[in-house]
């Protein structure tokens, strides 16, 4: 089973800070979301609320088209690991399993096994275990969930890189077996990319793009050539980021150019590049970091 998620003009205030501003959007069951953004971006904020950890300021969240608040059985069935996985320091293995065997999905038998694969220590204290085998647990409780929704904020951080490409595989794998709603927060865009199905870019509070991955990773174009010629071609688009070398110009568009303009540009020996999504996340976002 999987979970809907419907987010309706939800703001979210520290004190003084907004850290959401009406951030309004809908996740269908069954798919696997991006949660993008710069630091400070509201990202966390944003899960911890879908989970239930914080309560709105205003607007609200609905799970299955039902407030999740104060919700035990429709929270049961939601999973958000934060980074670290909010463990108890002198826990070992089996007491972070003894917790997490609460949740009606969870699966004993998975997590035994992904135990043996990403061969954690099971005699250590929480606190003995490094930053990437602390990860490793709380990507594994995750996994073994197999909560209808289930958010990894940060997960693979200090997980090294081969650890951190058998966990997303891990998880995708397990996901083609038990479809459930999957959101990841990461900051290692190019590293996911692929696993995603749609993306939400959360910027300084506000939802900046929700769009599917394959249009994010095909929307842009990076045109280098002639400074006049490109000026030409790229006249009226939206101009994400330019840059110029002597008489050379390279210029990122927010849009794909249609035939006319790549014809137009071909003649008139312009190079023409996808942007890829990290390089639209960064240039969507940059110069507007939130402190
Ligand atoms: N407990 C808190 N008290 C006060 N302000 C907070 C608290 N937690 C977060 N904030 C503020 O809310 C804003 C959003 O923070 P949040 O942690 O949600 O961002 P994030 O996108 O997860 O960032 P990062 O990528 O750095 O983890 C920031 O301005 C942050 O300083």
């Amino acid at each position: 089973m999987s979970m809907s998620v419907s987010v309706r003009d939800l703001t979210l205030k520290y004190g003084d800070t907004e850290a959401l501003s009406k951030v309004s959007f809908d996740l269908e069951p069954g798919k696997i979301y991006g949660l993008l953004g710069r630091n400070g971006a509201g990202k966390t904020t944003l899960m911890s609320v879908i989970a239930a950890f914080r309560r709105a300021t205003e607007g609200q969240v609905l799970l299955d088209g039902k407030v999740g608040w104060e919700n035990a059985d429709l929270l049961s069935r939601v999973c958000l690991i934060r980074e670290g996985g909010d463990f108890i320091d002198s826990d070992k293995l089996r007491d972070v399993f003894d917790v997490a065997q609460l949740r009606p999905s969870w699966d004993s038998e998975y997590a035994e096994k992904l135990v043996d694969k990403f061969a954690v220590d099971s005699s250590k204290r929480i606190d003995a275990l490094s930053r990437g085998q602390r990860s490793i647990v709380a990507g594994i409780v995750g996994l073994a969930s197999r909560a209808d929704l289930t958010m990894f904020d940060e997960v693979h951080l200090g997980m090294d890189a081969p650890t951190r490409y058998d966990f997303y595989q891990e998880l995708l794998a397990d996901y083609l077996e038990n479809p459930r709603t999957i959101v990841l927060s990461t900051h290692l865009i190019d590293e996911v990319a692929k696993y995603l199905e749609e993306v939400l870019i959360i910027h300084r509070g506000e939802l900046l793009r929700h769009d599917t991955a394959e249009k994010l990773q095909t929307m842009g174009a990076s045109l280098t050539g002639p400074a006049r010629a490109v000026d030409e071609v790229t006249d009226g688009l939206e101009v994400l980021a330019s840059q110029q070398l002597g008489s050379t110009k390279q210029v990122t568009v927010s849009e794909r150019l249609d035939p006319q303009r790549r014809k137009q540009a071909a003649a008139s020996g312009i190079e023409m590049g996808p942007v890829g999504l990290q390089d639209l996340f960064i240039h969507l976002t940059r110069n507007t970091s939130r402190e």
